[in-house]
């Protein structure tokens, strides 16, 4: 009897809750103010659509294929509208009163709760914050520091001298002078960034690993995987970071995933932990990155250095700094070697400037494998290699890397801005508080700008006529008032790199070869295995 009383009452709170459920969607969809922009249906009512993506990797090929599909504006998540048209990034990444600040997405890169540089949503603390690292960042700064940069380019010629002569370094999975590019760019920058941030190399180059150490709380120390733990800080962050409302919670969720990020970052801090106090108790001196950064907390707080906030910025430079530059070397490299006339182009031309090649034909007969650390050695390779000044206005040289940077954005998917006031583009109006981003991958190869061969690596673009006139539809590292900092110590940095090792080295890439790639919140190459032999002597795959 009981049960027969209640059965028809469930039924009716069944039937009560899908009506309410079917009003509350159809008040939804009538009141919503994107209601005619369009996407994907599930994305008009969740963010599952982009964690998905964000989740396997490619979020930036998603969302490109609805620029394809539905034109320059799409929805892709509730609150957040893409716009791909070429009038976009200046409207976005506007400067000035009209520039929109950072979403809340970048709470995800919080570190303990403390805000940098680049994850601050706060205008105020971000100028304060670029300012003081404006100095150490500006061109005439970072070409006061290319005789550290060139070191740790010795150091890095050296070791791949003695790949060329076979020695793998116990690599036991790779016959003989091949090498992953990726790895040692990776090397390569952390040492670089680290230098100049710290005062000293982080080592790796020389090691041949990214192993660093790091120091807990007690003071113990262990040791960790740098590329490792950034790369998953940035996977985790590009998902999580697409829910901030509940950012803060997903870390009590025990998915492997999101616990690992947030391990990462722990790691990564205690990491940049070792390194401030390294270089505080070596009592080195310089105006570098560190030395700005500990003298500003000093001022602003009269005296007492917050330790949080130093690590905070200097887990920041380690992070941002380094294989940032490295993907994007790897790939400007892989687009070079896949084109054999661009290839023998480019050496052509770095062979003009004559820089140092008897230097390196006396050098490569040497014995490799011994004397790698000996310092006059180091300085043969390093006073070998060419310099800042022979190689920066080659304009073949800077086109190969513009157009690599074109078609490989590390940071590929738009990179998401919160609406302050009435925003209008591509006659689309969307709200306040809702978020606007502008695709780099899809900008990036828009024929409207690029023309018909958008997809092809064709350096010559750049200096063509109107070839000074693209600059402007580049969004490799960002734009507006939150674009990259470092942008001249990366462009230094793969130039010196790039010039250094299309002199000194030949490389082989087997046939087929595809530059496999995934993203987190950085899209980066996977690996690329080069055949490599000093030039002038017999290759050895
Ligand atoms: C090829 C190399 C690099 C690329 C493609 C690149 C790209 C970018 C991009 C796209 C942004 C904007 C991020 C956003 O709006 O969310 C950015 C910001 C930033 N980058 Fe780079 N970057 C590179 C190298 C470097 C280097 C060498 C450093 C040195 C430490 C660096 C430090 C930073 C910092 C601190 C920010 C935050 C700036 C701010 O919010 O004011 N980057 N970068």
């Amino acid at each position: 009897m009981t049960v027969t009383s209640t059965l028809p009452s469930l039924d009716m709170l069944a039937f009560y809750l899908c009506g309410v459920g079917v009003v509350l969607s159809l008040w939804r969809w009538a009141t919503d103010p994107l209601r005619r922009v369009p996407g994907p249906f599930l994305a008009r009512w969740t963010p599952f659509w982009l964690m998905y993506h964000a989740r396997k990797g490619e979020r930036y090929l998603a969302v490109h294929e609805l620029h394809l599909k539905y034109g320059p504006v799409v929805r892709i998540a509730p609150w957040h509208v893409s716009f791909a048209s070429p009038e976009a990034p200046s409207k976005v990444y506007a400067q000035g009163s009209a520039a929109l600040d950072k979403s809340p997405f970048y709470r995800a890169f919080y570190v303990q709760g403390t805000e940098s540089l680049f994850s601050t949503q706060n205008r105020a603390l971000h100028s304060s914050k670029r300012r003081l690292l404006s100095q150490p960042f500006s061109y005439q700064s970072i070409r006061g520091f290319e005789s550290f940069m060139r070191e740790s380019l010795g150091r890095f010629v050296l070791r791949v001298d003695r790949i060329c002569a076979g020695d793998q370094f116990g690599d036991a999975v790779r016959p003989n002078s091949v090498m992953d590019v990726l790895l040692w760019f990776n090397y390569l920058a952390f040492d670089i960034i680290s230098d100049l941030a710290f005062g000293e190399p982080l080592g790796m180059v020389d090691k041949g690993s990214d192993i660093l150490p790091a120091e807990r709380k007690d003071g113990t120390i262990f040791e960790e995987h740098a590329a490792a733990l950034i790369d998953q800080r940035g996977r985790t962050a590009a998902v999580v970071g697409l829910v901030p409302s509940v950012e803060e919670y997903t870390k009590m969720l025990p998915i492997p995933f999101i616990t690992a990020g947030y391990k990462s970052t722990e790691s990564l801090s205690r990491i940049a932990t070792r390194c401030v106090k390294h270089r505080v108790e070596s009592g080195v001196t310089r105006d570098d990155m560190l030395e700005r950064l500990i003298e500003g907390v000093r001022e602003k707080e009269g005296g007492t250095v917050s330790q949080d906030e130093v690590v905070t910025e200097a887990m920041l430079l380690l992070t941002a700094g380094a294989d940032t530059t490295a993907n994007s070397l790897t790939a400007i490299l892989f687009y070079i070697l896949t084109n054999p006339s661009i290839y023998a182009k480019v050496v052509a031309e770095l062979d003009s400037i004559n820089a140092g090649l008897a230097e390196l034909d006396s050098t490569a007969s040497r014995p490799q494998a011994a004397r790698l650390n000996s310092a006059i050695e180091l300085e043969t390779a390093t006073d070998s290699l060419p310099t800042h000044e022979q190689i920066k206005s080659l304009p073949y040289l800077n086109a190969t890397i513009e157009e690599g940077l074109r078609l490989f954005a590390t940071n590929a998917f738009g990179l998401p801005r919160i609406v302050g006031e009435a925003f209008e583009l591509d006659g689309v109006a969307v709200p306040k508080g809702y978020e606007v981003s502008a695709p780099a991958y899809t900008i990036q190869r828009d024929p409207r700008i690029w023309g018909e061969d958008a997809e092809m690596y064709r350096p010559e673009r750049w200096i063509e006529d109107g070839g000074g006139m693209l600059k402007k539809h580049m969004l490799t590292f960002g734009s507006g008032p939150r674009a990259c900092i470092g942008k001249n110590l990366a462009y230094i940095q793969m130039q010196l790199a790039l010039a250094t090792v299309l002199l000194r080295y030949e490389f082989t890439m087997p046939p087929g070869t595809e530059l496999r790639s995934v993203e987190g919140f950085m899209h980066r190459p996977l690996e690329l295995w080069l055949g490599v032999k000093r030039r002038g002597q017999g290759l050895k795959v």
